[in-house]
């Protein structure tokens, strides 16, 4: 996850954040207090009935309680919490889908702080130090140097080598299926890490080339310990199994995953441009990209995939100008409700703080967030607490700026609608809703998915493999490479 964007409310939670930074996988029981009076403050905020705190399910399945707390606007700290625990006591909320009962675990997020201006990427990150790697290292490192075995367990994916930019639209209408076969088969040592340009929770995000095909890319790289210590073990790999199974224009695109005995490595088409968040701000300039989302929305649901974190982090712009969605950790496939707690607060549907298990509505709802986000330059609900954030969430109250463009305000209007069977995009007509409102009268749709319209700016990048959109991250905490043991290395036996 980008920590970069908005910087978030941060002071009420710096003790918390203490607390989950020293925690250990057995002395979270304090962390998990702090999720269990966060439950019961959302419940009393609404004098509704009580947010289970302890799991229903009879088979102790684990719990799920994930936020991604911290973002606060105009202000320039935010911190992102992470809490696990597996013991059933501390159950808070169980993941699981109605019907299918399917588990999963439990997380707040891991601990960090970013720092970031508003007007570009400046970001400061302070990852877990814990295990912080001081050993120095050159710029550029061998992905065979992380320690990838030749037996590692590795995905064959569709090897398409072929620019991203020039083919997407070909691929897409020949195959929907991401694990085509095309003839290659990737080797961990076909690529070279160049530089890191992003964290997230378990591990960081480098610019690679790939040898073979002299392309830039983007290595993922997770931490397995550190996604266990998460037990985050099912939301990686559903991120893996739902980016193998989507393709579509403005949804980042998975090359090829694979495991050794400590990471799992994801790979990516590089997506040069940055976040759009630090391009756009205005309501003229930015209509075609909320169409690049909406038809983004449309087929993830289609799918029956929601999304849940559609916010201005998690949209990068290539250099075309087009919308990449990046970011898939909170994804999942969906046969009916699920009742995970997780989001980012500002962009957290009423329903989710409910309780009251939630489905693709809550990508609408983010949807009229983000439009509102990015045309005012901060979010509707905010509040520099998460319980005033979510407050205000539930009393559906929003401040209009007076020179809101009214059919903008509309649109946000219709999505940001508490009762999610009157939200746009959550009726019987769909995403049709949604596209069919006025803010979107003069978009054809299929240009929109053929990449035809043209988009209001070009990122600033001189080469496809340019970093300058990124942060700058020190390449000498990379932690060192601890093999897992076998029982655990048996948790991703599906990734
Ligand atoms: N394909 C890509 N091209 C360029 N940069 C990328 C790409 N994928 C990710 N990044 C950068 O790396 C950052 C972290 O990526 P991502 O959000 O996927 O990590 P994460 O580990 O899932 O984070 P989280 O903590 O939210 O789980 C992104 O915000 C972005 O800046």
């Amino acid at each position: 996850m980008s920590i970069s964007t908005c910087a978030r409310f941060c002071s009420s939670l710096t003790g918390m954040s203490k607390n989950l930074a020293s925690s250990k996988n057995g002395s979270s029981s304090k962390l998990i207090e702090g999720a269990e009076t966060c439950v019961t403050q959302w419940a009393a905020l609404q004098n509704k009935k009580e947010i289970p705190t302890t799991s229903t399910s009879s088979d102790n399945t684990e719990a799920t309680f994930t936020f991604k707390l911290g973002r606060t606007t105009g202000g320039d700290l935010s911190s992102n919490l992470s809490v696990t625990s597996s013991e059933s006591s501390d159950i808070l909320e169980s993941d699981y889908s109605e019907k299918s009962g399917e588990q999963n675990s439990q997380k707040l997020q891991s601990p960090y702080v970013g720092v970031r201006s508003s007007s570009n990427n400046n970001v400061t990150t302070f990852v877990d130090h814990k295990l912080v790697h001081k050993e120095e290292k050159d710029e550029s490192h061998d992905a065979a140097d992380i320690k990838c075995k030749d037996s590692e367990k590795s995905e064959l994916d569709d090897g398409n080598d072929t620019d991203e930019d020039e083919t997407d639209n070909e691929s897409e209408e020949s195959s929907s299926n991401h694990t085509e076969k095309s003839g290659r088969k990737y080797n961990f040592d076909h690529f070279q890490i160049i530089k890191t340009v992003g964290t997230g929770t378990f591990g960081r995000v480098c610019l690679c080339r790939d040898r073979v095909s002299n392309k830039y890319c983007a290595m993922k790289i997770l931490t397995m310990a550190e996604v266990i210590r998460l037990k985050q073990i099912e939301h990686v790999i559903n991120e893996r199994n739902i980016l193998r199974e989507i393709r579509h224009p403005f949804v980042i695109s998975l090359k090829w995953s694979t495991k050794d005995d400590s990471n799992l490595y994801m790979i990516f088409d590089y997506v040069c441009g940055g976040e759009l968040f630090t391009y756009l701000r205005n309501a003229g300039k930015f209509s075609s990209q909320t169409s690049e989302i909406v038809s983004a929305l449309e087929y993830l649901h289609s799918l029956q995939i929601i999304y849940r974190d559609l916010k201005p982090e998690n949209l990068l712009i290539n250099r075309d100008g087009h919308i990449k969605i990046t970011d898939f950790g909170f994804a999942k496939k969906l046969r009916d409700r699920t009742w995970t707690l997780c989001g980012t607060p500002e962009y957290i549907a009423p329903e989710i703080i409910q309780s009251k298990g939630h489905n693709k509505a809550v990508d609408w709802w983010a949807l009229g967030v983000l439009i509102y986000e990015m045309l005012v330059g901060y979010p509707p609900f905010y509040d520099e607490q998460p319980f005033g954030i979510y407050e205000k969430i539930l009393s559906g109250k929003i401040e209009w700026e007076r020179h809101m463009d009214p059919i903008a305000k509309d649109l946000i209007k219709k999505l940001l609608v508490n009762d999610r069977t009157k939200r746009l995009g959550n009726m019987k007509n769909g995403a049709d809703d949604v596209k069919r409102h006025r803010w979107f009268k003069n978009i054809n749709w299929n240009d929109v998915y053929n990449k035809k319209l043209k988009p209001p700016i070009l990122p600033d990048v001189h080469h496809d493999g340019d970093t300058k959109n990124f942060d700058d991250y020190s390449e000498m905490d990379w932690k060192p490479t601890i093999a897992i043991d076998q029982k655990d290395f048996k948790l991703f036996n599906d990734f």
